[in-house]
């Protein structure tokens, strides 16, 4: 009864089952079976563990006093019995009063948010429940783990760090699948301990790129975690709409949604840290230091940090907490610095980005501004290497009077002015150049002194191969005599004093100028063979001239002097008519007394060579990919392409891949010139190799790569190109564009060769030429020389730039042909006063109308009749060409003109006919003209008037 009555009195004891499940966070069955045990009897509804059941006062109790051991709650049961002792005292006084105050004791209880706090002590038993949902699982394991473990670290630091190290580092896990919040990581696990920065970092987070993204999350827990920190305050705060209950509970208990709402969550792990001392300090420094953290944004984020965090680590990285944990202290001690730090160190990637952006735009506008280009690309390449639309390139060609196609192949000034027009600068490249690209650079570490390549000119008979045969005969080292000396065209002596020297053994300047006209230097030294019985000879001069032109030093040897005749003075003197001064005549050229035949002095000639090459310092890198260059080049019926290659830097190997001027391959085998095979050759070493795909021709480069597919593509390009270059091309100046050409600046100098039928000839005409130089343009004669337009001629031509002036000369047989391949312009003339006029008008640009002569035939003279009243009729072979009665003739000897006219008869078995074609006989006469001789060429010819365009 009283029971009844105390319920009555005691109505706010009176609670719903749920609540008491909540606060005490246990199983309906538990309570119902704990009840049971207890002897309370149970209506229907308890029984069946409805949530809205009463519990009556004591039982209620009972179930605080079974699930509370805390001694807080025990003081609080202790207050509730005393309540309850003075509800019933005061009940037992004024029953009525207190069946009339039934509603109001409820709010009694709200003293109880006060004890809210004790609610941590009892969060032990969550952590037996919770673990598994609850973020607090996860914590506790690290901060028995990892600080204890790390004491030493955490405790001399304050004792906020203490706390947020092991929370933090859930963090840099739950960064580590994404690579890029790792290196936020560091700054969110700093910002951690602080709820302060928490917020900052929530601030930052959306402006902050997708780098930036990750710590957001990652900080997010932090965020929570403060707030577990200042759950002393916060707890009261936060709590404000859930504790009621709590504050009935004693806060010991939660239910799990309770938990996740994350005010709770955060409390249990204050809670987790039993040593309680230290813990409120703790809380109470982090509560000064956070004024209330947002505590739902805290509780999200650190609910998608902690799945990342229980996903993502098994243990914590005591290294990285001990990281972040000097972090913390520092960013602490900072004083609000971390964000400071975080914006600085932003700023500072965001600048150096913006430095790196900068830097590869600038590298990027100056690559794009130079276009590297093959000449000959079409239309349509060129737009795509600018980058620009074709038609803009046609229309802008257009609007510079020039009409292309889109296929249309351009030369290099087409190009050139084309590029100017989209502000781009060219550069070509050449079929070398592309190679050269190849060509690793030498460091001048790597270098190493090289022989000397020597070449030895002069004129006919003068005794080049004999000295040449004494040097080697002489320096052939003892054991080296084995093979059969070939000949190979170049050959490598040892000297006595154990230096070497390489000596290209090359037939005439051809060789020499053809491989200049290529490009290729190959000869270091000239040495100059003049014999002391002779005097200077025009090949001497020619020597001379295509030394001075490839700038090679010369040093002279004045041969046979053991000849009784010989007068090396004279020699001398007329050297230096040629500009060549010898040291004996205050010169600088060197220059010895010799007989190859005897030998004589040829040593001391060898000396000034070695002399000479000291002061050129050759060098080169043995230890690299060869380059070299053809000397010499046949076919071989059994072994196929054989080519004399010099090596001129690098070591060429057996199995090296080559691309060789238009042909590639691999070495098969080397010989030296004893026929010897060799397994690789040095620089300046001259070697015969097998392994071409095809005939190089002299003075090719050839050039070692690593790729023999690279080569094969280079060697066909090359091909490509040089059929371009044959098409499109006269690479060499011409009297008809020499003004354009002077007009584009690219030509400050007019090279000439002139060839007259005399001496005299040639020197009046080279003076008169030489006047000629203006202030635009300079004449230069390369070379002035007497006889027929030789080969010589048109290759020194070649490699000089020159266009040939023949007065009262012709080209000799093939000559020609050469000229054309070469594309040398040779003009020739009987009157000295028509060529000065012609290259006058030429440099003014005031070329006259062109007339163009062009060679229908050359006829031998193979016999000769007299004829009365006729004259003299010539017995002819057409060996070129088809010679036509109108045509023009006219009579060369050692091809030298002899007379310019016209025919007065042609005939065939005494037939008049009007014209005799390639491989007939046939008899001519011609006008006024009777000095006809057998052996003379009659050179049949029609001049076409062009009309010159207007030059620019
Ligand atoms: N007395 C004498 N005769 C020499 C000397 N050098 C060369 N000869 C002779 O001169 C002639 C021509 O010599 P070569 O060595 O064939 O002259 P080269 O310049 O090579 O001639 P080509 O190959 O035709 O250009 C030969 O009969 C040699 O014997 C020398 O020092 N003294």
């Amino acid at each position: 009864m009283p029971t009844t009555r105390r319920a009555r009195s005691n109505k706010p004891k009176s609670v719903r089952l749920f609540k008491a499940l909540r606060e005490m966070n246990v199983a309906a069955e538990t309570v119902v079976e704990h009840l049971r045990e207890k002897g309370f009897e149970l209506d229907a509804k308890l029984q069946a563990g409805d949530p809205n059941a009463k519990l009556e006062p004591a039982m209620y109790d009972a179930l605080i006093e079974a699930y509370s051991d805390d001694v807080d709650a025990k003081a609080r049961v202790r207050d509730r019995r005393e309540q309850i002792a003075a509800a019933q005292e005061a009940a037992e006084d004024e029953p009525q009063r207190v069946s009339t105050r039934d509603p109001e004791p409820e709010p009694e209880p709200e003293p109880i948010p006060e004890p809210e706090p004790e609610p941590v002590a009892p969060a032990e038993p969550v952590i037996e429940t919770a673990p598994a949902e609850e973020p607090v699982a996860p914590a506790e394991p690290v901060i028995e783990t990892e600080p204890v473990g790390e004491a030493p670290a955490p405790e001399p630091t304050p004792e906020p760090v203490v706390e947020a190290a092991p929370e933090p580092t859930p963090e840099p896990e739950a960064a580590t699948p994404e690579p890029e919040a790792v290196a936020e990581t560091p700054e969110a696990d700093a910002v951690a301990p602080e709820a302060p920065q928490a917020e900052e970092v929530e601030a930052a987070a959306p402006e902050a790129t997708a780098a930036e993204d990750a710590p957001a999350d990652a900080v997010a827990p932090e965020a929570a975690a403060p707030e577990a920190a200042a759950t002393p305050e916060e707890t009261e705060n936060l709590s404000v709409d859930e504790p009621t209950p709590a504050s009935d509970s004693g806060g010991v208990v939660r239910a799990d949604r309770y938990a996740l709402t994350g005010t709770k969550v955060l409390g249990k792990i204050d809670l987790s840290g039993l040593d309680s001392g230290r813990k409120r300090k703790r809380k109470s420094s982090k509560a000064d230091d956070a004024p209330a953290a947002p505590a739902s944004g805290g509780t999200d984020d650190s609910k998608r940090s902690r799945k990342k965090g229980r996903k993502g680590r098994p243990s914590v990285d005591k290294a990285e907490v001990e990281k972040n944990v000097a972090k913390t202290v520092a960013a602490t001690t900072g004083r609000g610095g971390s964000k400071r730090v975080r914006q600085k160190r932003r700023r500072a990637r965001r600048d150096e980005r913006a430095a790196q952006r900068e830097m590869l735009e600038q590298l990027r506008e100056e690559q794009s501004q130079i276009l590297r280009v093959m000449e000959f690309i079409n239309t349509g390449d060129l737009a795509e290497a600018m980058n620009v639309n074709v038609a803009e390139v046609i229309s802008k060609g257009f609007a510079m009077g020039m009409m292309f196609s889109i296929n249309q192949r351009l030369d290099a000034d087409q190009i050139t002015l084309l590029a100017d027009e989209f502000d781009f600068e060219v550069e070509f490249m050449n079929e070398d150049e592309e190679v050269l690209d190849i060509i690793e650079e030498d460091e001048p570490e790597d270098l190493k002194p090289r022989s000397a390549v020597v070449t030895i000119m002069g004129h006919v008979d003068h005794g080049k191969t004999s000295l040449l045969d004494y040097i080697r005969t002489e320096n052939v080292v003892a054991g080296e005599a084995g093979g059969i000396t070939q000949h190979i065209g170049a050959y490598e002596v040892t000297l006595e004093n154990g230096r070497e020297m390489t000596f290209l053994d090359t037939p005439g300047h051809e060789a020499f100028t053809a491989m200049r006209a290529r490009g290729a230097q190959v000869t270091d030294l000239v040495i100059l063979v003049v014999a002391a019985d002779d005097r200077v000879m025009p090949q001497t001069i020619e020597a001379i001239n295509h030394a001075q032109a490839a700038e090679v030093p010369i040093i002279v040897a004045i041969n046979k002097i053991d000849r009784e005749q010989a007068n090396p003075d004279k020699i001398m003197s007329e050297l230096a008519e040629q500009g060549v001064q010898v040291e004996q005549y205050g010169g600088k050229i060197q220059c010895e007394l010799v007989s190859a035949l005897k030998g004589t002095n040829v040593d001391s000639l060898l000396e000034k060579v070695l002399i000479e090459s000291d002061l050129m310092e050759l060098q080169a890198n043995p230890d690299r990919n060869a380059v070299g260059t053809v000397i010499e080049a046949q076919l071989d019926k059994g072994r196929g392409v054989v080519a004399t290659i010099l090596v001129q830097n690098g070591t060429l190997k057996v199995g090296d891949v080559f691309v060789g001027g238009m042909t590639s391959g691999r070495v098969r085998a080397m010989f030296d010139e004893r026929d010897q095979r060799v397994q690789e050759a040095g620089p300046s070493t001259p070697v015969q190799v097998l392994g071409f795909n095809d005939a190089p021709e002299v003075g090719d480069r050839l050039v070692v790569l690593d790729d023999e597919r690279e080569a094969r593509e280079i060697a066909s390009k090359r091909v490509q190109l040089q059929r371009e270059q044959t098409m499109h091309q006269r690479r060499h100046v011409t009297l008809a564009d020499l003004s354009r050409r002077m007009a584009m600046g690219e030509i400050n100098m007019l090279n000439l060769v002139v060839k007259a039928d005399v001496g005299g000839s040639a020197e009046a005409l080279s003076d008169a030429l030489l006047k000629l130089s203006n202030d635009e343009v300079a004449v230069d004669i390369v070379h002035a020389g007497v006889g027929a337009i030789s080969e010589s001629d048109v290759m020194l031509a070649a490699a000089s730039n020159a266009i040939i002036i023949g007065f009262q000369v012709r080209p000799g047989t093939g000559v020609r042909t050469i000229a054309e391949n070469e594309e040398i312009d040779i003009r020739t003339y009987s009157v000295i006063y028509d060529a000065i006029e012609e290259v006058r008008a030429a440099l003014e640009g005031l070329l006259s109308p062109e007339s163009k002569e062009t060679i229908t035939s050359t006829v031998e003279v193979r016999e000769t009749f007299r004829v009365p009243k006729a004259g003299t009729i010539a017995g002819c072979y057409v060996v070129e060409g088809k010679i036509s009665r109108n045509d023009k003739v006219r009579l060369l000897r050692d091809g030298v003109v002899v007379y310019t006219g016209v025919l007065d008869s042609l005939r065939r078995f005494k037939d008049d006919v009007s014209e005799v074609a390639r491989g007939f006989e046939c008899g001519l006469s011609i006008r006024n003209f009777n000095d006809i001789k057998v052996g003379d060429t009659v050179e049949s010819f029609v001049v076409t008037e062009e009309k010159r365009t207007l030059e620019v």
